[in-house]
C-alpha cells in the first residue's frame, strides 16, 4: 500500500511539499491552522505565487490525492508526518520562535494511535529535536511507536517545485536504522535519480541546515562588501565576482553583489545561528554572523543614501519609484524584503513612494499600507525623481529606458541589482548608479 503522509503547516515550504508528495504518488493530508489559507487550498487556488505550484495544486487537490484541513486528528492515520509550520524570528531578540513547532507536536502527538515517523522540515537551532522527541514520546498515548526524525528543507522559493521534486542533496537526521529506512521510501524516487542522501544523527542534521543558510548568506556579504570597496575605487564588482567565480572552489553561484539578502529565510536563520551559539557557550564561534548581518542591512542604507543624493540632498517631498517589492524575482514573498525595506525608509524621510511588483503587491500592501502602489511600471514612474530597481524581475530588465525617460521627472535610476544595461539607460540621458558597477 503506498504511504500516507501528512504535511502540518501549510506555508511557503508546507504548501509546496504536500502537493510534491502527491506528485510522488502518496496519500497526502495537509494540516494548518490558518482556515482561509486551508479553505484556498482546498478549492485548489495557491495562496502563494510559485512557479508551477497552481497547476500541481490544482490537479492533486482535484482528485483528492491532496486533502486539506484545519482538523488534525485527520492526520492521526498518516505514515510519516512532516511538521512544516513557522520558526520566524523572536520579538524579543534574536532567537528563532519555537512556539508553532511545539504546539504542532502538542497537537499531533495525542492522535498518534499506531507507529509512524514525525519527521521535522522546519528550520530549528541546534538541539531541538532531542528534547522534542522526547516530548512527542510523552504525548502519544503509550505503546504508539511514534519516533522523530530531522529532514531539514533546502527548497528555494521561486524554484520550489523542482527543489521539491528534485532536491540536489537529502539529509536525514535520525536515531534508529527503521527511521533511516522510512525516509528512504518517501524519497525513493529522487535517490533512484542519483540524489545523494547524507545521513546523521538529529544534531548534525539540524546543525547542516544553519550551516548552510550561514555560508550563502558569508557568500552574498562578502561579495557585497567588495563592491563597498569597487565604488570607492571606480572597480567593477560584476567583474570581480565573474573574475574569482570562474574558481571552481569559489564558484559564481550567490556572487550577485546588490542590495543584499532578505526573506522568509537567510536573515532570521543567521541570527538564530548567533543566538543558539551564544546559548551554547560559544558565541565567538559565530561572532562573524554579526558582521554578515551588518554588512547585508548597510546596502539597504546605501541605495536610500543614493536616493537622496540623487534627488538633491534629501528625498522629502519628492517622488520616489520603487521597482520590485518581493524579496527575490518569481516569488510574492515580502518578510524581510529589501526593496521595501527602502521604499518603507524613504517614505519615512517624507518622500512619495510608488512600488510596482509584478506578484507582491497584495502582501506589500499589508506590510506596508501607506505606500502608493502602481499598476505599471509606467505609473510608478510617473513623475519620478528617482526609480529605484530594487527586485531584478526579468521585465524589469527589459524596460526601454528611452520610453520611461518621457514620464519621469528626472532621469535618475539606482541599480540595486546590477543587472540593467548601464550603457542604454545612460544613453538614453539617465544617471545611473549601480552598487559597486561603474
Ligand atoms: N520558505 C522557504 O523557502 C523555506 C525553505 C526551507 C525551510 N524553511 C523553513 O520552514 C519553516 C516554515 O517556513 P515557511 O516559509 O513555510 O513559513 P510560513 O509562515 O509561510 O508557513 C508556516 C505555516 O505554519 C502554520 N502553522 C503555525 N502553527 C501551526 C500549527 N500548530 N499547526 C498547523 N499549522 C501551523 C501557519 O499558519 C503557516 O501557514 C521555517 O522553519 C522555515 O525556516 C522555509
Ligand atoms: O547572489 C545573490 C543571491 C541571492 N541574493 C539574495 O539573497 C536572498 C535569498 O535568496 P535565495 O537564497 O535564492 O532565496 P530563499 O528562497 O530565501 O532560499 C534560501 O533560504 C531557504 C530557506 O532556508 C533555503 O532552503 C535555500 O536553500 C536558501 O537559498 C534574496 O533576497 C536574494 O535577492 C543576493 O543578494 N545575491
Amino acid at each position: 500500500m503506498s504511504l500516507r503522509i501528512s504535511v502540518i503547516g501549510t506555508g511557503y515550504l508546507g504548501a509546496v511539499h504536500a502537493v510534491g508528495m502527491a506528485e510522488l504518488g502518496y496519500s497526502v493530508v495537509a494540516v494548518d491552522v490558518d482556515e482561509a489559507k486551508i479553505a484556498a487550498l482546498a478549492r485548489g487556488e495557491a495562496p502563494i505565487y510559485e512557479p508551477g505550484l497552481d497547476e500541481l495544486l490544482l490537479k492533486h487537490a482535484e482528485s483528492g490525492q491532496v486533502r486539506f484541513t484545519t482538523d488534525i486528528s485527520e492526520a492521526a492515520d498518516a505514515d510519516v508526518h512532516f511538521l512544516c509550520v513557522g520558526t520566524p524570528q523572536r520579538h524579543d531578540g534574536l532567537a528563532a520562535d519555537m512556539t508553532y513547532v511545539h504546539a504542532a507536536v502538542d497537537a499531533l502527538a495525542p492522535h498518534l494511535e499506531r507507529p509512524c515517523l514525525v519527521v521535522g522540515k522546519s528550520t530549528v537551532p541546534v538541539g531541538t529535536a532531542v528534547p522534542l522527541a522526547e516530548r512527542l514520546v510523552k504525548l502519544a498515548p503509550i505503546g504508539s511507536g511514534a519516533e522523530l526524525a530531522w529532514n531539514p528543507e533546502f527548497l528555494r522559493e521561486g524554484f520550489a517545485v523542482e527543489d521539491t521534486l528534485r532536491p540536489d542533496r537529502l539529509v536525514f537526521g535520525v536515531s534508529s536504522d527503521e527511521a533511516e529506512q522510512q525516509l528512504r521510501s518517501v524519497y525513493a524516487s529522487a535517490i533512484a535519480d542519483g540524489t545523494p542522501v547524507v545521513t546523521a544523527d538529529l544534531a548534525t542534521a539540524e546543525l547542516v541546515k544553519s550551516a548552510a543558510n550561514a555560508f550563502l548568506a558569508t557568500k552574498i556579504s562578502f561579495i557585497n562588501a567588495m563592491a563597498e570597496l569597487a565604488e570607492i575605487t571606480e572597480a567593477d564588482v560584476t567583474k570581480l565576482a565573474d573574475a574569482i567565480g570562474y574558481d571552481e572552489r569559489i564558484g559564481r553561484k550567490f556572487l550577485n553583489a546588490g542590495l543584499g539578502f532578505g526573506g522568509g529565510c537567510l536573515p532570521k536563520d543567521i541570527r538564530a545561528f548567533m543566538a543558539r551559539a551564544g546559548e551554547l557557550g560559544a558565541p565567538h564561534a559565530l561572532s562573524f554572523l554579526g558582521e554578515i548581518d551588518a554588512i547585508n542591512l548597510r546596502r539597504r542604507e546605501r541605495v536610500a543614501e543614493l536616493a537622496r543624493e540623487l534627488a538633491g540632498g534629501s528625498v522629502a517631498g519628492r517622488r520616489v519609484a520603487v521597482l520590485g517589492a518581493a524579496f527575490k524575482p518569481q516569488s510574492d514573498d515580502v518578510r524581510d524584503s529589501p526593496a521595501l525595506s527602502v521604499a518603507g525608509q524613504l517614505h519615512l524621510e517624507g518622500a512619495h513612494v510608488a512600488v510596482h511588483d509584478p506578484r507582491a503587491m497584495a502582501n506589500a500592501r499589508q506590510v506596508y499600507p501607506t505606500l502608493e502602489y502602481a499598476d505599471t511600471v509606467t505609473d510608478a514612474c510617473r513623475g519620478a525623481h528617482v526609480v529605484l530597481h530594487l527586485t531584478e524581475w526579468p521585465e524589469y530588465r527589459r524596460i526601454d529606458p528611452v520610453e520611461l525617460a518621457e514620464v519621469v521627472s528626472a532621469r535618475a535610476v539606482v541599480d540595486g541589482r546590477n543587472c540593467l544595461d548601464a550603457r542604454a539607460w545612460r544613453t538614453a540621458g539617465w544617471t545611473y548608479h549601480g552598487l559597486g558597477r561603474p
